[in-house]
């Protein structure tokens, strides 16, 4: 498979969170453009550990919510810190407006894209048509179902025209076939644009190991406090990334049982 990796596009660098005790220790790592010739092929990677472990402070750390103690994230091209609004988040409770209808939510999203009023409906039908949300544009957010409210949340994130989305636990509340179509149209999205960027933080291995890139595994060294990276997974170098098939390999099946045992 040809590819390369290339320019840095954020840079986690020793991060540190404490509150009362130690949460996160040492946190470090680098997501690089990958190129593949002839594609747009955009970055899929997940932050892998069990409940508990400090995911969600660490999401809200790179999205630049919160400041952590030590340490610092860089990303885009010119590196510079991240800045609260430029990560989109697709948080666990899908964050929208129970008083506006699904498509106002999303013009809300639009709103500073500067096209007038028809192009933004125009756009959002496009998309609407791809996510499965034609006919659900009228409705308010409450007479959704949870995967229909988390695709609406997905789709807001594209139309920020953010290119680094975050995703905490998207498979959680989903059954079977709502994972694969959330897999599937996360998959969409990041090949919408080269410089696509999705970080899903999950505590389920099977399923973002099967859409990612690269994986990263937060968890505590014995004996030590706090949670950090204790295992980098390049997926494309083991031959198991951009494989819609990939769980029916042994190998990939392999990998998953391996790492449920170490988070
Ligand atoms: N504001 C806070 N003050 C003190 N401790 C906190 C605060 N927020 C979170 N914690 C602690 O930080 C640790 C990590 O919490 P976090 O929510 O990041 O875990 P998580 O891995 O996302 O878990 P889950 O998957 O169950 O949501 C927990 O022990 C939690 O009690």
């Amino acid at each position: 498979m040809t590819y390369s990796k290339q320019e840095l596009l954020m840079d986690v660098q020793g991060i540190s969170l404490t509150y009362d005790q130690l949460i996160l220790r040492d946190v470090n790592f680098r997501i690089h453009n990958i190129v593949r010739p002839g594609l747009n092929q955009g970055q899929v990677i997940s932050l892998i550990g069990r409940s508990g472990i400090g995911k969600t402070q660490l999401f809200k750390i790179l999205a630049g919510l919160i400041t952590p103690t030590h340490g610092e994230v860089r990303i885009g091209i010119a590196q510079h810190p991240v800045v609260a609004g430029e990560v989109g988040v697709v948080a666990q409770n899908y964050l929208l407006f129970h008083h506006r209808t699904v498509e106002e939510n999303l013009r809300l999203a639009m709103r500073q894209s500067g096209q007038t009023d028809k192009e933004k409906g125009e756009i959002i039908a496009t998309y609407a048509e791809q996510f499965d949300l034609t006919a659900h544009l009228r409705k308010y957010p409450m007479l959704l179902s949870g995967g229909q409210r988390q695709r609406v949340s997905i789709l807001q994130q594209v139309l920020t025209g953010n290119r680094y989305i975050l995703l905490d636990e998207p498979f959680s509340g989903l059954d079977a076939l709502m994972i694969d179509r959330v897999i599937e149209l996360l998959i969409k999205i990041s090949t919408l644009h080269e410089l696509n960027t999705l970080i899903i933080i999950s505590h389920d291995v099977e399923n973002a190991l099967a859409i990612s890139d690269t994986a990263f595994v937060l968890a505590c060294e014995k004996d030590q406090p706090g949670a950090t990276i204790t295992e980098t997974i390049d997926l494309i170098e083991l031959g198991l990334a951009w494989n819609p098939a990939i769980r029916e390999k042994a190998e990939f099946q392999h990998l998953v049982a391996q790492i449920k045992h170490k988070i």
